[in-house]
C-alpha cells in the first residue's frame, strides 16, 4: 500500500505504508506504481517527494512472498519509470533503505537522508544480488571500487558515510520528510537529465582488471562455498564493461539462477530464524512477550582467563559497570592488561574513549555485594563452581541474578547450592566472547522467567544473538558436538588421517575442520571434559578395555594424544604440527601418522580406504541426529535455535541454513537411511540410532523444517 496526499505547492507526497519495515510487498508496489502516474499525470504536480511510513523508508522487497508465486508489479520497470518521468522525485529517507528500498531511492532524482537512517544493498546475505539495478545503478553512482565493497558485503552504512560516497544528497538532523518537500520546491523547475543515474557513465579505475579480480579472489575466500557473492562481482564487472541495458540483462539471468537456489532458501530461512528465537518460550508458557527483564546496571564477572575477560570486555561495551574478581594476583594483573588493551582498541577504532570508568578489578569475592548480576566464568571444574556459587549466595543482594559460563555442567546442581535457585542461570558464551555472537542462555529447573528474560535482554544489549536452551550434559550445541567429534576421532581408528577429515568439513564450508579447531581451543579442555564423565583418568579400571566404554565404542585417540603433552597450537603441537607454540600454521605432522599407524596395530585394526561421503554423513548425520534428539527433548525450543547455535557458534556454513535445515534440504529420508546403514555398521556406537522424532518426520512424509515446531508439539502432547 501507498498513500498519495497532494501537498502544499504542487508537490505530491506519497508514503509507502507496510508496517514494521515498509517492506516491498506486491500491494506497495501496486501502490507505488498507481500513485507515480497520478503524480506524473497531474498538471498541478510539479514535483513528488517519496517517504516512509513510522520514521522507516522502506526495509527492501518483502521476503515473506519469496517464497510464493511472484505477483503485483515487476521492480525493474516500475523503478525504470520512476527515474525516467519528466519530474523531480526526491527520496526522503528515515530509519532505512535497505536493499529494494535504496534500490527505489537510486532510481529517485535526489536522495535526502535523516543522520540516523541507515542504507545498504544486502541481498547478497540472503543468497541474492541487488536485482532492481542496484547492481548497474550504484556503480554508476559512486564508482566500482565502493559499490563491489557495499554490494558483495551487504554492510549497512551510516547516513554520513553514505553522503560521503554521494549515495544521498543531503544529510539531515531534521525531518527528513519535510526538508525533502523543500527540497522538492527548489528543484521542481531544473532540468532531470543529469540526475538519472542509470543515465551516467560508470567512472572506471585505471587498474579494473586487477580490482576485479582481486575481489573476486578474496570474495570466493570468504564465501566458504556461497555463490551469491560471486555473482555480485560479475554484475557489477558487467556494470563497469556493458551498456546499462545489457548490464540490467546479465543482472536479471544472474537474480534468475540465485533465486531458484537451495542457498538463496537457507539464507531466507537463517533471517526469519535468527527473529524466532528472540521470541523464546518456556514449558511453564512464560514467554519473550509476557516477561519483563530485570534491568543490569552493575555486574561482576568471576574468573579472569580467556572467557573472563572477553565477557568482561562485552558488558564493558555495552555500558554494564563490571567488577572483575581473580584471586591469583598473576592471572589479576595479567587479566586486567588484556581487558583493558582490547577496550582501548575498541575505542581507537570507534574515535571514541575507552569506558575504563565502567572497570573495577579486585582479588576478593566481597567487592561484589551490590551488583545486580553475576557471571561466574572459571574452569570447568564441578567442585570449583560449587564453592563459587556457595560464596556468591552469602556475598550478593538478595535479587542478584547468578550466572555461570559452564560449557555443559548441570545447572540444577549448582542452583542446588545456593537456596535462590530460581535466580540461576547459565550464560553459556563462546570464545572470544568478545568477538564470538552466540549466547545459550540455559534455563534449569528452577530459573525464574525473570531470570531468563534477563540473561536474554542482558545478551541483545551486548549484542549477542542469544537462545533459550534447556539443561542437559552440553546443553544444545556441545551435546551435538559430542557425537560429530565422536565420529572424526573413529574415523582416524579406522584409517582417515585428521587432514583428510579437516579437508571435507573444510569443504563443506565450515572455517575449520573438527582437528585444526580442536588445536585452536585446547585438546585439554575436550579432556578435562572426558575426566569428568569418568571417561578417562584414574577414576578408568586398569582392567577395562581402552576402546569401550559403558558397554558402548570408546575412541581414546585424543586421550593419548594429550597424554603426550600434545595440547594445540599453544604447545605447538596437537593433532597438527607449528612451527612454535602459539604458532597458527597448521602443518600435517608425521608423528600423528605413525602414532595412527602404531595404534591401529596394536589394536587389531586395519586402515581401510574413506571417501569423502562417509567423512560428512558420518560426522553431519551423527550431529544432526543429536540435534533431533535435543528437539524431541524439548532442550531446544525449535530447529531454527539448533541452527541459529550451529552458524553463530560453530561455524556452520550460513548459505547451508544449519543443521536441521541442511537435513531437510538432504531429504530427512535419506539422513534417516544413511544413519540406519551406519548403525547397522557400528552397532556398539547409540549416536548412529536414529532418534524417535527422525523417524516420526519421516513417517509423516517429511514435512519442511518451517512445520516441525508444530509437529514436535502435536507428537509431545499425544505422549
Ligand atoms: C528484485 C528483488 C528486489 C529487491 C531484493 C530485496 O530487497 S531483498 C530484501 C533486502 N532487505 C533486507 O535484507 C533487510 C532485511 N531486514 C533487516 O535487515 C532488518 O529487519 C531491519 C530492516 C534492519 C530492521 O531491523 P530491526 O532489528 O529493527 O527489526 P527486525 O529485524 O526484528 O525486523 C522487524 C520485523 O520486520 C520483518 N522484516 C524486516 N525486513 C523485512 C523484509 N524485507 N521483508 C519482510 N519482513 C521483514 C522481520 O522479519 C521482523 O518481523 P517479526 O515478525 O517482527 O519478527
Amino acid at each position: 500500500m501507498a498513500r498519495y496526499a497532494h501537498i502544499k505547492d504542487s508537490v505530491a507526497l506519497i508514503t509507502l505504508t507496510n508496517p514494521p519495515v515498509n517492506a516491498l510487498s506486491a500491494a506497495v508496489r501496486h501502490g507505488i506504481t498507481e500513485s507515480v502516474t497520478r503524480a506524473l499525470r497531474d498538471p498541478t504536480v510539479k514535483a513528488v517527494v517519496l517517504c516512509g511510513e513510522n520514521g522507516k523508508f522502506c526495509g527492501g522487497a518483502d521476503i515473506r512472498e519469496f517464497a510464493g508465486p511472484m505477483t503485483g508489479p515487476a521492480f525493474v520497470p516500475m523503478l525504470d519509470d520512476i527515474e525516467a518521468g519528466d519530474k523531480p522525485v526526491v527520496a526522503a529517507i528515515e530509519g532505512m533503505a535497505l536493499g529494494g528500498g535504496l534500490e527505489l531511492a537510486l532510481c529517485c532524482h535526489y536522495r535526502i537522508a535523516h543522520s540516523k537512517a541507515r542504507l545498504g544493498l544486502p541481498e547478497v546475505t540472503l543468497g541474492l544480488l541487488p536485482a532492481a539495478g542496484g547492481t548497474q545503478r550504484l556503480p554508476r553512482l559512486i564508482g566500482i571500487p565502493a559499490s563491489l565493497e557495499l554490494i558483495t558485503t551487504g554492510r549497512h552504512i551510516s547516513a554520513q558515510e553514505a553522503l560521503k560516497l554521494g549515495i544521498v544528497d543531503q544529510v539531515t538532523d531534521k525531518n527528513a520528510c519535510e526538508v525533502a518537500v523543500e527540497f522538492a520546491q527548489r528543484v521542481m523547475d531544473k532540468p532531470l537529465e543529469s540526475r538519472r543515474v542509470s543515465q551516467q557513465t560508470v567512472q572506471c579505475p585505471p587498474d579494473l582488471e586487477a580490482l576485479l579480480e582481486n575481489t573476486m579472489v578474496q570474495v570466493k575466500k570468504r564465501a566458504r562455498g556461497a555463490i551469491a557473492p560471486v555473482a555480485c562481482v560479475k554484475a557489477v564487472r558487467a556494470a563497469a564493461t556493458l551498456p546499462y541495458k545489457q548490464g540490467m540483462e546479465r543482472e536479471r539471468d544472474m537474480m534468475g539462477t540465485l533465486f531458484n537456489s537451495g542457498q538463496a532458501r537457507a539464507l531466507q530461512y537463517f533471517f526469519f530464524a535468527q527473529r524466532a528465537v528472540g521470541k523464546w518460550s518456556l514449558p511453564s508458557g512464560a514467554c519473550w512477550n509476557n516477561t519483563k527483564p530485570k534491568p543490569v546496571h552493575r555486574a561482576a564477572v568471576i574468573g579472569l582467563g580467556t572467557m573472563g575477560r572477553g565477557i568482561t570486555v562485552s558488558l564493558v561495551a555495552a555500558g554494564v559497570s563490571v567488577v572483575a574478581v581473580e584471586v591469583g594476583e598473576k592471572q589479576l594483573q595479567a587479566g586486567k592488561q588484556m581487558v583493558m588493551a582490547i577496550l582501548e582498541r575498541q575505542a581507537q577504532k570507534k574515535g571514541v574513549a575507552a569506558p575504563l570508568d565502567l572497570l573495577r578489578f579486585s582479588n576478593n569475592l566481597k567487592d561484589i555485594g551490590g551488583v545486580d548480576l553475576v557471571i561466574e566464568a572459571v574452569f570447568e571444574d564441578m567442585a570449583l563452581k560449587k564453592q563459587i556459587f556457595k560464596e556468591l549466595s552469602s556475598v550478593c543482594k538478595i535479587d542478584t541474578l547468578l550466572c555461570t559460563n559452564t560449557s555443559g555442567l548441570d545447572i540444577d546442581v549448582l542452583a542446588s547450592i545456593t537456596g535462590r535457585p530460581q535466580q540461576v542461570v547459565g550464560m553459556h558464551f563462546f570464545a572470544p566472547a568478545h568477538m564470538m555472537k552466540l549466547l545459550e542462555v540455559v534455563h534449569g529447573r528452577h530459573s525464574s522467567p525473570e531470570a531468563v528474560a534477563t540473561a536474554m535482554s542482558l545478551g541483545k544489549k551486548m549484542g549477542k544473538v542469544s537462545v533459550a536452551v534447556g539443561n542437559c550434559p552440553g546443553f544444545v550445541g556441545n551435546r551435538m558436538l559430542m557425537p560429530y567429534v565422536e565420529q572424526a576421532n573413529f574415523l582416524l581408528e579406522e584409517g582417515a588421517t585428521p587432514e583428510q577429515v579437516d579437508q571435507a568439513l573444510e569443504e563443506f564450508g565450515f572455517a575449520m575442520g573438527v582437528f585444526r579447531m580442536s588445536d585452536l581451543s585446547g585438546l585439554d579442555v575436550g579432556w578435562r571434559v572426558r575426566k569428568e564423565a569418568g571417561l578417562t583418568g584414574p577414576s578408568v579400571a586398569a582392567t577395562e578395555s581402552p576402546r569401550k566404554r559403558q558397554g558402548r565404542r570408546y575412541g581414546p585417540i585424543a586421550d593419548l594424544i594429550c597424554e603426550q603433552g600434545r595440547l594445540g597450537q599453544k604447545t605447538g603441537c596437537g593433532w597438527y604440527l607449528y612451527d612454535r607454540p602459539g604458532g597458527r600454521e597448521a602443518k600435517p605432522d608425521p608423528w600423528i601418522r605413525r602414532f595412527l599407524e602404531e595404534y591401529r596395530t596394536k589394536h587389531g585394526l586395519k586402515a581401510r580406504a574413506i571417501d569423502k561421503q562417509e567423512i560428512l554423513d558420518r560426522c553431519l548425520f551423527s550431529l544432526i541426529n543429536e540435534g533431533f534428539r535435543a528437539l524431541e527433548d524439548g532442550i531446544a525450543a525449535g530447529p531454527e535455535d539448533v541452527d541459529v547455535i550451529y552458524v553463530f557458534g560453530y561455524s556452520w556454513p550460513r548459505h547451508m541454513g544449519g543443521p536441521m535445515f541442511y537435513a531437510g534440504m538432504v531429504g530427512l529420508a535419506r539422513v534417516l537411511e544413511r544413519l540406519e546403514h551406519y548403525h547397522q555398521a557400528h552397532p556398539d556406537v547409540p549416536s548412529l540410532q536414529p532418534s524417535t522424532l527422525l523417524r516420526r518426520l519421516v513417517a509423516s512424509g517429511s514435512p519442511p523444517v518451517q512445520q516441525w515446531r508444530g509437529f514436535i508439539k502435536r507428537m509431545r502432547s499425544q505422549l
